[in-house]
This record gives C-alpha cells, sequence and structure tokens, in this order.
C-alpha cells in the first residue's frame, strides 16, 4: 500500500533516496547524478512555467506569421523551446551520457567533444501538454533513460532504438498547483514534491499503488467517430453503466496533458487511453513510445498497473524510430486487460 509521508523533520529528500538507492546498488554514482541534474533542469522549468506572462514565456515559438514547427509538424510552443534548451544545456556537461533526443529534435543529439562522456542515453519531452501552456492548465516534462550499446561513446539514432523493457530509469515532472516528480529505477514508483523554500524535492509517496480496478477513464471523446470498432464497442460499455454489460457508473476525465492525467492514475486509479484512430493511423497513432509512452509506462507497471497498444504489451514495443507513435493504454491492470480483450475478441472475429 503507497504511504503518502507526512512532512516531518527527517523527510527524506530526492539526493539522500538516490543515495540510499546506490548503497543498496540499485543505482551506480552516474545514474545518481544524472537523475540529480535532470530534477534540478526541471526545477529551472518549473521557475519558468510559474511566472507565466509575467516572464513573457507564453505563446507561440518563432515570429507571427511564421511559427517554428517540429519534426511532428506541430507549431512549438515559446516553453517547448526553453525547457528543451534548458534540458540540454544541463544535461550536455555532466559528463553521463553518450547521446540525448528529444521531442522537439529531429535527430539525438550529439554531446560536445569538450565534454566527457558516459554510458547513458537520456530522452525526453521537454514540455507535456502544451495545448495547455497558455490556458494555466498544468503540463510537465517526461523522460527516459536507457543504457548506450557497449563501446557507443557518441550515440547516433539507431542507439537509442531500444524497447521499453530496456529503460533503466523514468521519471515526469507535473508543473501545477505543486511541482512534483514522480521516478522509477525498477525499484517501485515514488513521488517527490518540491518543497519551494528549500529548493529541493522531498519523498512524499513512497511505493505508488495503482488500483486494480477503476470507475474512471480518460480519452480525447471528440475522436469517437475515428476510433477503430473495439474501441468504438469498449467506450460504448463504459457509457452504459451499471445498466450495460460491464455493470457499473464509469467517469470521465481528459486533461489533455498526459502526464497529468497518468499523474492522477498512479494516485487513485484509473484508464487512459490514446487509441489509435482514422485521424492518426497513418502515423501509427498520436503518442509518441521513446519520451511518452515508454517511460509512462515503466511507471505505471512500477506501480502494479499496465500499459499496453490495445494488442502488445507496450515494453515489448520495438521501436523503428525516435519519434515512432504507438497507441497507447495503461493505468489500472483489470480495466487495461478488459480494454485489451475488446481488441482480442474483434481481431479473432475478423480472423
Ligand atoms: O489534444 P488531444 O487530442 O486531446 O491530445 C492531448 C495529448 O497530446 C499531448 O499534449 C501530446 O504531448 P505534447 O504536448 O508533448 O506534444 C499529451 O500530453 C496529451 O495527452
Ligand atoms: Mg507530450
Ligand atoms: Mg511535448
Amino acid at each position: 500500500m503507497s504511504s503518502v509521508l507526512s512532512p516531518s523533520n527527517t523527510s527524506i529528500s530526492l539526493t539522500r533516496y538516490l543515495i540510499e538507492e546506490q548503497r543498496a546498488g540499485r543505482i551506480n554514482p552516474d545514474l545518481r547524478l544524472l537523475i540529480e541534474v535532470v530534477a534540478r533542469a526541471c526545477k529551472t522549468i518549473s521557475i519558468a512555467v510559474g511566472k507565466g506572462a509575467l516572464g513573457g514565456v507564453l505563446g507561440d515559438a518563432g515570429t507571427p506569421g511564421a511559427a517554428s514547427m517540429n519534426i511532428q509538424g506541430e507549431a512549438q510552443k515559446k516553453l517547448d523551446v526553453l525547457s528543451n534548451e534548458i534540458l540540454l544545456e544541463a544535461n550536455a556537461w555532466g559528463g553521463h551520457l553518450a547521446g540525448l533526443a528529444s521531442e522537439e529534435m529531429d535527430t539525438s543529439h550529439p554531446i560536445p567533444d569538450v565534454y566527457p562522456r558516459g554510458n547513458y542515453l537520456l530522452l525526453f519531452d521537454p514540455l507535456d501538454g502544451s495545448s495547455n501552456i497558455d490556458v494555466n492548465i498544468s503540463v510537465g516534462t517526461i523522460f527516459s533513460v536507457l543504457r548506450a550499446p557497449e563501446g557507443v561513446t557518441q550515440a547516433q539514432d539507431k542507439d537509442f532504438l531500444q524497447p521499453g523493457t530496456e529503460q533503466v530509469c523514468a521519471g515526469y515532472t507535473t508543473y501545477g498547483p505543486s511541482t512534483m516528480l514522480v521516478l522509477t529505477i525498477g525499484n517501485g514508483t515514488h513521488a517527490f514534491t518540491l518543497d519551494r523554500e528549500v529548493g529541493s524535492f522531498v519523498l512524499t509517496t513512497r511505493g505508488m499503488q495503482i488500483p486494480d480496478d477503476t470507475k474512471e477513464f480518460a480519452v480525447n471523446m471528440s475522436n469517437q467517430r475515428h476510433w477503430q470498432p473495439p474501441m468504438q464497442a469498449y467506450v460504448t460499455d463504459l457509457l452504459a453503466g451499471k445498466e450495460g454489460p460491464r455493470g457499473k457508473d464509469f467517469n470521465m476525465r481528459w486533461v489533455a496533458s498526459m502526464v497529468a492525467d497518468v499523474h492522477r492514475i498512479l494516485t487513485r486509479g484509473g484508464i487512459f487511453s490514446y487509441p489509435l484512430d482514422a485521424k492518426c493511423e497513418a502515423q501509427g497513432g498520436k503518442l509518441r513510445l521513446m519520451y511518452e509512452a515508454n517511460p509512462m509506462s515503466f511507471l505505471v507497471e512500477q506501480a502494479g498497473g499496465a500499459a499496453s497498444t490495445g494488442r502488445q504489451r507496450l515494453l515489448e514495443v520495438q521501436p523503428t524510430g525516435l519519434h515512432m507513435r504507438v497507441p497507447v493504454f495503461l493505468g489500472s491492470k483489470a480495466e487495461v486487460e478488459t480494454a485489451v480483450r475488446y481488441h482480442h475478441e474483434f481481431d479473432a472475429e475478423q480472423a
């Protein structure tokens, strides 16, 4: 059972938590440093996000009429670009990386020759929930850490193409009413809250646990007409409530910031889905495997939940590109298994 820790003078900081994990032999000094550097960069982003219009960080990057686009074909927000720069600058010189990759950069980013290299690869979505930036709704940063292949000191895109099961660490920060960092190194999922006075992340929930069952689902319902038949059937039965085949009523939530929707699920359960639909079919989905779906799936599985494409365990998907997209179903284990059953039954009927 997860335990929300009441603040006391023995509060455990992120640094102490990581040192204890290192002493237990679960992480080495390089990975500990890498996590500390990412956390510090997220504190800087949190300050920028918190300033909002006063910091001049709202709105689109680029110039009026000439928005700057990323490889996803999306107009970049100023905070997308600023957060990316903050994470790049913070991590380039740290000496624990062989390469970086980001939602906002077409290809992987080499570590400048002047800096020492390390054995890890860092992938990140510098600012998740971009459509919510200008309307003051929670946004976040998502990151994933892999090992660089043996002998690789300056990674290329192909070196990042490892299934999610190879992650050694994953996390996200939410920039909401409070700033929180949620982290796993493969020994459970834990939440830290930023103590703004002290300037450090403090452990506030050790061992987050997602209840197996839920009465809450999160999906962008406006895409319903574009969904495939199994998804149509699954949501129709959710909406039918206790009079329907599911025999219970379900509530719906959709923040449109994956970090916020997943944080709610890690905190009180639920299922989050961004299925394949006619609009994103050609791309293979909406959400990105390497720096959205994989890190969130690792965190969810480490909290007792499940994560699937609807047809396959998400962490076992073999990446084919840095910006590969996938359908996503994650959260309460029994509910994800139910959604997957609708897809398998439909496929079996088609076969
Ligand atoms: O606009 P939609 O269709 O509701 O999609 C919302 C989804 O898109 C995202 O904003 C995509 O992430 P980015 O903001 O990092 O591009 C997710 O956070 C969110 O779950
Ligand atoms: Mg995102
Ligand atoms: Mg983003």
